[in-house]
């Protein structure tokens, strides 16, 4: 490989940041992009300009590759074709690991086989996945992770945030049942209509099948029961 230096990357390098950027998607295993590309320059420029930290890798060639992160994130890591599988998108995930220490998460598309390789390889692991309704490709996706230095620490801060909102979710739903009961014909469980919300609950998060959801959906549904009954206790 010729001489590889990285560098820290400023406004100055948007340009050459954003043809790597648009060369490297146009040849990856990647839904076509959604935005015209004067309007993915003019948005990287604005990112770089608002302070995400850039990172780019030269050779003779010029900025070859680059790496652009966020606290907590890698968002972008990408090299230019002509220098695919040369190490310098190793060279540039080597330096983020020393930048984010404590660990990082990033988004893949679940099509993009060589890079959640190339990830693995690299020692991230791969967590949940999606079917793409929140990006702007709408092309399903998942997260991965590199768990740091502490990955105990890691993890239980990744499960911190989710409990966060499992408990906002189990808080509304509870709400939801007590709400309903004075309008039932005849109060009590409703197997048939648990049947359906698991069924409907199984087609989101596949990954945990309709049965162990129902099993799930049952808990809740009794201590959401309990809690109108007696309020809050346990
Ligand atoms: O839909 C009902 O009939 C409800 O009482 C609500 C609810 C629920 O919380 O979703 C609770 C109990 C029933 O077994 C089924 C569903």
């Amino acid at each position: 490989m010729a001489e590889l230096t990285l560098r820290r990357g400023g406004v100055e390098d948007s340009e050459a940041v954003a043809d790597v950027h648009l060369a490297a998607r146009r040849e990856a295993a990647m839904p076509t992009g959604v935005h015209p590309d004067d309007d993915v320059r003019q948005w990287l420029r604005g990112r770089i300009e608002g302070g995400d930290e850039v990172w780019v890798a030269e050779t003779g060639d010029g900025v070859v590759g680059y790496a652009r992160l966020t606290p907590g994130w890698l968002d972008d890591l990408y090299v230019v074709p002509g220098h695919a599988r040369s190490g310098v998108g190793s060279a540039l995930l080597d330096l983020v690991k020393h930048r984010h220490a404590d660990g990082f998460c990033l988004w893949v598309f679940e099509m993009n086989a060589p890079a959640r390789a190339f990830y693995r390889r690299h020692g991230l692991v791969e967590l949940e996945h999606t079917d793409g309704a929140a990006n702007e490709e709408r092309s399903p996706d998942l997260r991965m992770a590199w768990p740091g230095a502490d990955p105990l620490a890691f993890f239980r801060t990744l499960v911190d945030d989710v409990d966060a909102q499992l408990a906002d979710l189990l808080a509304r739903r509870a709400a939801l049942t007590r709400a309903i009961q004075p309008y039932k014909a005849s109060p009590g469980r409703d197997p048939e209509r648990e049947q359906e919300i698991a069924a409907a609950m199984a087609a989101r998060a596949p990954a945990l099948g309709r049965q162990r959801l129902a099993r799930i959906l049952h808990t809740i549904i009794s201590e959401s029961l309990d809690a109108a009954g007696d309020g809050p206790g346990g």
